[in-house]
């Protein structure tokens, strides 16, 4: 039996580092979505643990243990025999939590092989903060350091752009760089949006903290967001910690495609890519 998932794209809307733990790690206040792009992960019983790597942005990656979705294999059996093959399409630490992702995809691959449950959140979240949130795939408020989860039912439907400059932004020293970690956090009730127009006013009064030490870390950010404004996107903002930035459009199957294609045109070089968000 073949098991195929999609590792769909992360988005940060809103980021707000509200703290920090004893241990180092931030504690969060996040609107995630996940677009209709992403990487796949296929999964078949085999005599051993194998994986290959095929896809467009593959030649950011190794096939080695450390690869997020071996560790996610073995977190699930560390006696787990299987060939798995990840097609990766989303680059490589760009804020949009590909390697969360496809851990995820290989843990709900697995599952639906062995018929065995998935991880608790707490668990899942020593693979990586992301994973827990990236293992239920839809929008979500994401606190503590990633693994308190609350579903956010009623998200207004839009298309959304992403845009990465290509150049690898590494979460730890963006963390690393901030320099206020205690922020507000958002309003404890998040509201009912009429429309995509009224949550994107709402996105405007909210933060990615981590976009000021990201800028530091990745100037070029500031001409990604730029070049997603004039797009004329309803909202632009930062996702994670960068250096993928997004633009957010009206679900109408064309406006957000228009929009790829222009950044394509003005940006041959960097990374762009257009979808659906649940
Ligand atoms: C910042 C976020 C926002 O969604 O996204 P990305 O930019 O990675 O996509 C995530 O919290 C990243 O999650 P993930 O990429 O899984 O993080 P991990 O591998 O667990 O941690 C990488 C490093 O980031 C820092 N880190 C991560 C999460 C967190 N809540 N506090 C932290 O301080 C720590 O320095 C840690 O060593
Ligand atoms: N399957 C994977 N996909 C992406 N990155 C991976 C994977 N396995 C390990 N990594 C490592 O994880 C780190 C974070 O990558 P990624 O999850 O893409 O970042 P981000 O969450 O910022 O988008 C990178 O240094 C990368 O080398």
């Amino acid at each position: 039996m073949k098991i195929e998932e999609f590792a769909p794209a992360k988005v940060n809307l809103t980021l707000h580092v509200t703290g920090r733990r004893a241990d180092g790690y931030h504690l969060l206040d996040s609107l995630v979505v996940f677009a209709g792009v992403g990487d796949r992960v296929t999964v078949e019983a085999s005599d051993a643990l194998s994986l290959t790597l095929a896809g467009p942005e593959a030649a950011g990656l190794v096939a080695d243990r450390d690869n997020l979705v071996l560790k996610a294999a073995r977190f699930f059996d560390p006696g787990f025999r299987a060939r798995i093959t990840l097609w990766k399409a989303l680059p490589v630490a760009s804020g949009i939590g590909g390697g969360s992702a496809d851990a995820a995809a290989t843990l709900r691959a697995l599952s639906r092989l062995t018929g065995r449950p998935l991880p608790a959140p707490g668990e899942a979240a020593t693979l990586g903060a992301d994973v827990p949130a990236c293992l239920r795939g839809r929008a979500l408020r994401l606190r503590g350091i990633g693994e308190l989860l609350e579903v956010v039912p009623r998200i207004p439907p839009f298309e959304i752009l992403l845009v990465n400059p290509r150049v690898t932004v590494p979460t730890p020293s963006v963390f690393a760089s901030l320099t206020e970690r205690w922020n507000p956090a958002m309003n404890d009730d998040l509201p009912d949006w009429p429309d995509v127009t009224a949550f994107c006013a709402w996105l405007r009064r909210h933060r990615n903290d981590l976009s000021e030490p990201a800028r530091r870390v990745a100037p070029v950010i500031d001409d990604v967001l730029a070049l997603v404004r004039e797009t004329g996107c309803l909202h632009a903002g930062m996702s994670g910690s960068g250096a993928t930035c997004f633009g957010l459009y009206p679900a109408d199957g064309s406006t957000a495609a228009a929009a790829e294609a222009f950044v394509r045109l003005r940006r041959p070089d960097w990374w762009s890519a257009s979808g659906a968000v649940s």
